[in-house]
């Protein structure tokens, strides 16, 4: 095999077999049973843009599958298309600069991946702690899922956290959009990104003495450009946002010792309060005091 993807996560490319990529070991995942727990029964080949300045693909050399990289590289770029455009949906959709949203995503440094899971009995999935793939969110801003007619798949309803249904696909080319923790932070929570799964068919029972089919699926995850700010958008920060950083910032200044020790969170007050974002600023200074202006020091 040619196209073995590297023991580490990064750079996402090429082949890795069932076992070397689990989900619950990603760094922050806080999903399931915890973190490390959960093994994925799953094989993967990884791909990103063919044009991509930083990171090559990794191809299975061309004789011996023929036609493969021309055919990927095409879906790849059709798929950017169609990711341009529902970029611009949910722009119009959120009320929100379309062009902007747009530019964030131009240079397609986007992944694209072919899932196999193999068949297994299904007593292997009887214990929780492997699965097809374990609960997660995707990093990008939004996912483009295919699959076949095997079943499996589940999302986590937004509104009753553990409860997860089941999505099915009427055909192959059918695309199920998943909101990525990307477009969550761009979008300040507005979309929440959507935690899913592949588990056992709807028909199988984890106890079964009966061998549950292999499953395919493709996941195209369209991502920022690597050098966009991953910040809510303009639009989307509020007076609770601007405490929430200018919190995190102190915090931080604290931990590098910039500030001096007495500053700290716990004697740090930021008020909050509504309206915040109406006021013009004389209207703020005229409420809450004009601020003392010193000049910077080195
Ligand atoms: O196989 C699937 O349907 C889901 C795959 C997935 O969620 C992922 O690779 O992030
Ligand atoms: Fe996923």
């Amino acid at each position: 095999m040619k196209v073995e993807h590297a023991p580490e996560a990064n750079p996402n490319r090429g082949y890795s077999y069932v076992g070397q990529e689990n989900v619950a070991n990603i760094s922050g995942y806080e999903k399931g049973v915890g973190p490390g727990t959960t093994r994925d029964i799953k094989e993967t080949l990884d791909m990103g843009c063919p044009d991509d300045s930083l990171v090559d693909n990794l191809w299975f050399p061309e004789e011996g599958l023929p036609g493969f990289r021309s055919f990927m590289e095409n879906f790849y770029s059709k798929a950017f298309q169609t990711e341009l455009n529902i970029l611009s949906a949910l722009a119009i959709t959120l009320g929100i600069s379309e062009e902007h949203l747009r530019l964030l995503h131009c240079r397609a440094e986007n992944e694209f991946r072919l899932l196999h899971y193999p068949a297994i009995p299904a007593s292997e999935l009887s214990d929780g702690f492997a699965t097809r793939i374990a609960e997660h969110t995707d990093f990008d801003t939004s996912t483009m899922l295919f699959q076949d007619s095997v079943g499996g798949l589940q999302v986590e309803d937004q509104n009753q956290p553990g409860i997860f249904h089941n999505v099915e696909s009427s055909a192959c080319t059918d695309i199920i959009l998943n909101i990525g923790d990307s477009l969550q932070r761009l979008t300040n929570d507005t979309f929440k990104a959507a935690c899913h799964r592949v588990t056992y068919p709807p028909t199988v029972k984890a106890n079964d003495d009966e061998i549950i089919p292999e499953r395919y699926s493709i996941a195209y995850f369209a991502k920022p450009n690597r050098n966009a700010p991953l910040l809510p958008l303009t639009e989307f920060i509020t007076d609770e946002t601007l405490s929430a950083q200018l919190t995190i910032a102190i915090r931080y200044m604290h931990s590098q010792e910039f500030v001096p020790e007495g500053l700290h969170r716990g004697n740090t007050l930021f008020q909050s309060f509504r309206g915040l974002n109406q006021l013009s600023t004389e209207q703020l200074y005229e409420l809450h005091a004009k601020p003392i202006q010193e000049p910077v020091k080195d």
